[in-house]
């Protein structure tokens, strides 16, 4: 018998130190635990992390009084709940760095060596969720692929911007309890921050668990104040079981997407938020398997957490009219091609102009019944990566979505950072009958296309 399946016993609950069920395990999860290749999940489960216990089990019933999994997936409701209370704190980090960029100088937006912006954002977010996920789970326990790397801010001339990272890291870790975590006993200096980003270096691959995190996805978008994305996800032996996307710009009303943010600040002025606190931002999150995706606003300054946090469910449309369908895809043509969607658009019977939106927040906006179709098409030789999908395909297909490349077939998260055998280009709609349609036209399309 592997280590630590000692304490599970089929329909059991495990009672946490004050006394709320944590976990009752079935007689399927006993099994799915004893017979996987990671014994180190039982571990994971019942070890106590310097985490808040009352936020695991208030989870656990919440999410079944919201009905969000059924007996499968509660294997991962810790995982969920840190890593939902891990993007609203990255969430909150990324408002205020945003918030200063646009009022003060553009000199903090820097270029990584591929001549991409980064801003201290990126690397910031990085370091404080694989410092919550590593004291939530034990370090050795959390493999984490994301997108920064430690290079630029190591370099002797960058003593100011790796100082910035250490104190936005700080800034963000000092509201831990408000979200349910404990912070840091003291400050993190720049070596655990350096430490936490490097953490993050796993290469993922087909056997065992490991997260994958872009901290700041759209980041051309983020420092145009425009919309970005915080993305985590969760892949066991190759599948995505949970993803949490966070998107501190998402308007309350889809027509505000293809706004800049600017805009969409007056708008919001102009018919002020409701008391439900919905005008500006959300989490959504979904479970492999549950049949469900949520979303829940942005925590408020200054109010502590507390599950549900008024999470609503979200679905895909109904529509499957082309028709009446909108695609959304990404505002830049250097990362997907215009003319080519355009094409398809008009093979369809698309009619109406594409949402052109930067970052995951197409998933969400497809998740959330906002659009029917997300289409990217990458020029010939660029790898899609992991990060930039994971967290959105779960969520679209728990909703009711479908996700695949563009001979039909699922993404595939196993093969290390990038999504290798992607056949042509991403597709992401709200059902079976509208995708058959795009997979049909990009058929007849594709020989004559320039890509
Ligand atoms: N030449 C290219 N072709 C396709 N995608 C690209 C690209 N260059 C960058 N990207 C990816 O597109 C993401 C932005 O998505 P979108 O174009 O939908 O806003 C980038 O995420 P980051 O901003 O996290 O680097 C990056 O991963
Ligand atoms: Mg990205």
């Amino acid at each position: 018998m592997p280590i630590n399946c000692w304490r599970l016993t089929a329909g059991v609950p495990y009672v946490s130190g004050n006394g709320r069920v944590i976990h009752r395990f079935t007689s399927n999860h006993v099994g799915s635990v004893l017979f996987s290749h990671h014994q180190n999940s039982a571990k994971h489960i019942f070890s106590v992390p310097k985490f808040n216990q009352s936020y695991s089990s208030s989870i656990i019933e919440e999410q079944k009084n919201l009905g969000v999994a059924s007996a499968e997936p509660e294997i991962f409701y810790k995982e969920l709940d840190v890593a939902v209370r891990a993007v609203q704190m990255a969430c909150s980090l990324c408002q205020r760095v945003q918030d200063s960029l646009i009022s003060k100088s553009k000199d903090q937006v820097h270029s990584k060596d591929d001549s991409s912006p980064v801003t201290i954002a990126d690397w910031s977010v990085q370091a404080a969720i694989s410092w919550l996920l590593s004291e939530s789970f034990g370090r050795k326990n959390v493999s984490i692929v994301a997108e920064e790397d430690v290079k630029k801010l190591s370099k002797a001339d960058a003593s100011g911007l790796l100082a910035a990272v250490v104190n936005t890291v700080n800034e963000c870790l000092a509201e831990a309890p408000r979200f349910g975590f404990q912070g840091p006993d003291m400050a993190l200096g720049t070596s655990d921050v350096l430490e936490a980003i490097s953490h993050c270096n796993s290469s993922g691959g087909p056997t065992g668990r490991f997260w994958t995190l872009d901290p700041v996805d759209g980041t051309l978008g983020f420092v145009r104040g425009d919309q970005y994305a915080i993305a985590l996800a969760l892949i066991e032996d190759g599948e995505v079981v949970l993803g949490v996307l966070g998107c501190p710009n998402y308007p309350m009303r889809k027509e505000w997407l293809s706004y800049h943010h600017r805009c969409h600040r007056i708008k919001t002025r102009l018919t002020p938020p409701t008391s439900d606190s919905w005008h500006q931002g959300l989490v959504t999150y979904a479970l492999k398997g549950s049949g469900r995706a949520w979303m829940q606003p942005l925590l408020h300054a200054n109010k502590k957490f507390v599950w549900p946090n008024s999470a609503r469910p979200v679905c895909v449309s109904s529509i499957d009219d082309p028709a009446l369908a909108t695609f959304c895809e990404p505002v830049e043509k250097a990362n997907s091609s215009h003319s080519f969607t355009a094409g398809l658009a008009h093979t369809m019977g698309l009619r109406k102009q594409p949402l052109r939106v930067y970052s995951m927040v197409k998933y969400a906006a497809i998740a959330r019944g906002d659009a029917e179709i997300f289409m990217k098409f990458a020029r010939a030789g660029y790898k899609e990566k992991i990060w930039d999908h994971a967290a959105g395909v779960v969520i679209i297909q728990e909703a009711g979505g479908v996700v695949t490349d563009a001979g039909g077939h699922p993404l595939d998260f196993s093969k290390g950072i990038y999504l290798e055998c992607l056949d042509r280009g991403v597709i992401a709609s709200a059902g079976a009958k509208l995708h058959d349609k795009i997979i049909r036209a990009v058929d007849a399309s594709w020989d004559s296309s320039s890509l």
